[in-house]
């Protein structure tokens, strides 16, 4: 790659060479088509080389972007383009995607990350395992079962066992998970955390005020659609199909528990049936929650441009 002829993106603390797949992948985020993204990427490259441009300030290429979408009627486009670079860029955001076992949060949560550029992404069973090793089974027996077996080492017969069950189970989790909460907000570190441990009832109010944090829940309304993921899952992982075919009852509860009290706490519920819709709903809801975030802080678009990128 020849280097001396790259153009040069200029940030606060770094240089990185021009990458149209990079500009590309933020205009998606915005909304555009990825062979729009593309296109308009080139053609933002092919005008800096016009100019002869060899190094331009990310501010600067921030605006001009901006502009040139606006110059070819992409007003709503050019609006998210701009509210996304500022967030990302400046201010810690934490996804929560939440919802039962087999409803897509992993792959959800995977395809949200790739297209805003966060880089990481953690699922709640693997703080689960963290957990596991600093927690004794004879602590918190619940904390050694899945989601939809925790009933079984219940004290009682309880009513309603399986939730019950289910709640004792993911509050041990969701310890670990406000605790990586709180270190990515005050790092100004943007994570995304996905799991059928982010009970909407259990998440703490501080957590669900908070501008900085999203939260969104995951189902599959249809039982056999449900059901099928399974079969897809245990096609390529190590997760046996029959295990969680076996609970499936118990998961369909969880599932349930889960939009209910979303519903009662205001939290969006998405139906994952295609991955490009689900992830175009969730990215609206969080677009729509950025701009409450961006109000808040009293900054109009101009000041949007001007910010130091
Ligand atoms: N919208 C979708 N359409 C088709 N298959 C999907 C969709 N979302 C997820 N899947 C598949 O369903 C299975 C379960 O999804 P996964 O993300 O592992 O669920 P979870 O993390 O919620 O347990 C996986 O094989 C995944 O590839
Ligand atoms: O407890 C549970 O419901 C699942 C959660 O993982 P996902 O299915 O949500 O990825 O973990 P398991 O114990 O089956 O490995």
């Amino acid at each position: 790659m020849d280097l001396q002829n790259d153009i040069v993106v200029r940030g606060k603390s770094y240089e990185m060479p021009f990458s149209k797949g990079v500009l590309a992948r933020s205009l998606t985020a915005a909304g555009l088509k990825p062979s729009i993204a593309y296109r308009i990427a080139w053609d933002i490259y092919e005008m800096l080389k016009k100019e002869n441009v060899k190094v331009i300030d990310k501010t600067d290429l921030r605006r001009r972007v901006y502009y040139y979408l606006i110059s070819k009627n992409y007003d709503e486009v050019a609006k998210k383009y701009l509210l996304w670079r500022m967030v990302l860029g400046r201010r810690p955001i934490v996804i929560l995607i939440g919802g039962a076992s087999g409803v897509g949060t992993s792959t959800i949560a995977f395809e949200i990350a790739s297209r805003l550029g966060i880089s990481s992404v953690i699922g709640t069973d693997s703080i689960r395992e963290v957990m596991r090793k600093v927690i004794s089974r004879e602590l918190i027996p619940t904390l050694y079962e899945s989601s939809y077996t925790a009933w079984r080492v219940l004290r009682d017969d309880e009513e309603n066992k399986y939730i019950k069950g289910f709640e004792r189970h993911s509050e041990a989790v969701l310890t670990g998970v406000e605790g990586v909460i709180d270190r990515c907000l005050v790092e100004g570190q943007s994570v995304i955390l996905e799991g059928t441990h982010l009970v909407p009832t259990l998440l703490k109010d501080k957590y669900l005020e908070n501008a900085h944090v999203i939260f969104i829940v995951l189902t599959i309304y249809n039982e056999k659609l449900h059901k099928m993921r399974f079969y897809a899952r245990g096609r390529v992982s190590s997760r046996p199909t029959e295990r969680y075919l076996k609970h499936f009852k118990i998961i369909r509860l969880i599932n349930d528990y889960m939009v209910e009290t979303a519903k009662k706490r205001g939290i969006p519920v998405v139906e994952n049936i295609k991955i490009s819709e689900t992830v175009e709903k969730c990215l609206n809801i969080i677009t729509e929650r950025l701009k409450t975030m961006i109000e808040l802080e009293g900054l109009s678009e101009e000041d949007m441009l001007e910010e130091e990128a």
